[in-house]
């Protein structure tokens, strides 16, 4: 059944917590449209993520984050997935409150670790320190990240099926009218 969302469901939370491919898989559960920002931003700049660091640098980047965020928040209801960083900048932050609920997906450092130490897409972790500089983004930020509407607590060892089912229960718990199914 299609299903029409009252507001955006926005996953916010660090690099690997499971933002992009839970937000996918929540987005097919419910039927709904699914963005990824940072997706969006890569397809408008036809670069990818480390190519606009490389080139255009951090702030360059951040600026181009926080206006698709805006764009993609005026459009239709969705699950919107954020890059890590986006909830650090009050600016999105106030966009995202007065248009969505946004979820936390809470996550600690070694499980963190072990799911981005393979791949080399992050600008921000290619230091002499990757894991340090990981633990040290971790700490900074995670009291930003605990403003967010909803906390979702990552369990470690769960499947990602596993995890976006109980995303979904802690959502429909969160917000019961959030999801309505249309015909
Ligand atoms: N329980 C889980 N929840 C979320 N991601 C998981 C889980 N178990 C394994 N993973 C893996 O961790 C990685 C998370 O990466 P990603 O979704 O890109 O995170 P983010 O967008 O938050 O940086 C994926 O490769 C995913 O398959
Ligand atoms: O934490 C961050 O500042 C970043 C996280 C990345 O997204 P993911 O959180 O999806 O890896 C991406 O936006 C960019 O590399 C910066
Ligand atoms: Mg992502």
């Amino acid at each position: 059944m299609r299903q029409r969302l009252r507001r955006h469901i926005v996953l916010v939370g660090m690099m690997g917590a499971g933002k992009t491919v839970l937000g996918s898989e929540l987005a097919r559960r419910l039927h709904v449209p699914f963005t990824d920002t940072d997706t969006e931003i890569e397809t408008a700049a036809a670069m990818t993520i480390a190519e606009i660091f490389a080139r255009d640098g951090e702030a360059f980047f951040r600026d181009r984050e926080a206006q698709v965020i805006a764009r993609i928040l005026r459009d239709t209801p969705r699950v919107i997935s954020t890059g890590g960083g986006a909830w650090m900048q009050d600016r999105n932050r106030a966009a995202i409150r007065a248009a969505g609920l946004s979820v936390w997906l809470a996550c600690d450092l070694e499980t963190l670790w072990h799911r981005v130490r393979q791949r080399s897409t992050r600008p921000l972790l290619k230091t002499a320190d990757p894991k340090g500089t990981l633990a040290r983004l971790l700490a900074e930020r995670d009291p930003t990240y605990a403003l967010a509407d909803l906390t979702f607590p990552a369990r470690p060892g769960d499947s990602v099926d596993a995890a976006a089912a109980r995303l979904l229960d802690a959502i429909h718990a969160a917000d019961p009218q959030l999801a309505n199914e249309t015909p």
